[in-house]
């Protein structure tokens, strides 16, 4: 069982690095962005609220994405162990991603994040936003928003995995190929 938390910025490269990592080391991905979306549109109760959320580009409570994350995490028994992606995005959601992992006999084995300029991310996700009917993706002042809440509340988060000594850091810039790579070199010293 490996658990890997994928770090960084909207628009670091996340989703389109874990369709390849996934498949290599046969991961289930999990993305909390991805779900809220699934939930959203099959119009479930977690979706509706969730989406209040998102919409202004607000993170949503807690207690609501970890029950979303169990959910997925429950349904995927055969897995050899989870790219998260998107999540945690706070302390806290962090200590209850240990704690249910604990619970398991898991733990988050490494977190590795992708680094790349706000300007080079602003123009990757308005150009995502072109195609993935994501409102948040076509308003820069939304974007901008996303990019205040994360320093605020989810940069703090490589410390809390620095000082366990899991913070991987990788450059997010260039050919996705050549990203893969770098990823692959943090995931092949674990174990
Ligand atoms: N290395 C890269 N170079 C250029 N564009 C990229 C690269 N990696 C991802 N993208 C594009 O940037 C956008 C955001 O990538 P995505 O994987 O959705 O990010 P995240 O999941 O971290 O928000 C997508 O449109 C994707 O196609
Ligand atoms: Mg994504």
């Amino acid at each position: 069982m490996i658990n890997i938390v994928l770090f960084g910025k909207p628009g670091a490269g996340k989703g389109t690095q874990a369709e390849f990592l996934k498949t290599k080391y046969n991961l289930k991905h999990i993305s909390t962005g991805d779900l809220f979306r699934f939930h959203k549109s099959n119009n479930t109760e977690l979706g509706q609220l969730a989406q209040s959320y998102a919409d202004k580009g607000m993170l949503v409570p807690d207690d609501v994405t970890i029950k979303m994350l169990q959910d997925e995490v429950e349904r995927n028994p055969d897995t050899d162990g989870f790219l998260f992606d998107g999540f945690p995005r706070t302390i806290n959601q962090a200590e209850a991603l240990d704690a249910f992992l604990e619970s398991k006999g898991w733990k988050v084995d490494a977190t590795i994040g992708l680094e790349a300029d706000d300007e080079i991310l602003v123009q990757r996700l308005l150009e995502r936003g072109k195609t993935s009917g994501r409102a948040d993706d076509q308003d820069e002042n939304l974007i901008r928003n996303r990019y205040q809440e994360y320093n605020e509340k989810t940069a703090p988060l490589m410390d809390f995995y620095k000082k366990q000594g899991k913070f991987h850091g990788v450059d997010g810039t260039g050919e996705i190929a050549e990203i893969t790579n770098r990823l692959s070199s943090v995931i092949d010293t674990l174990n």
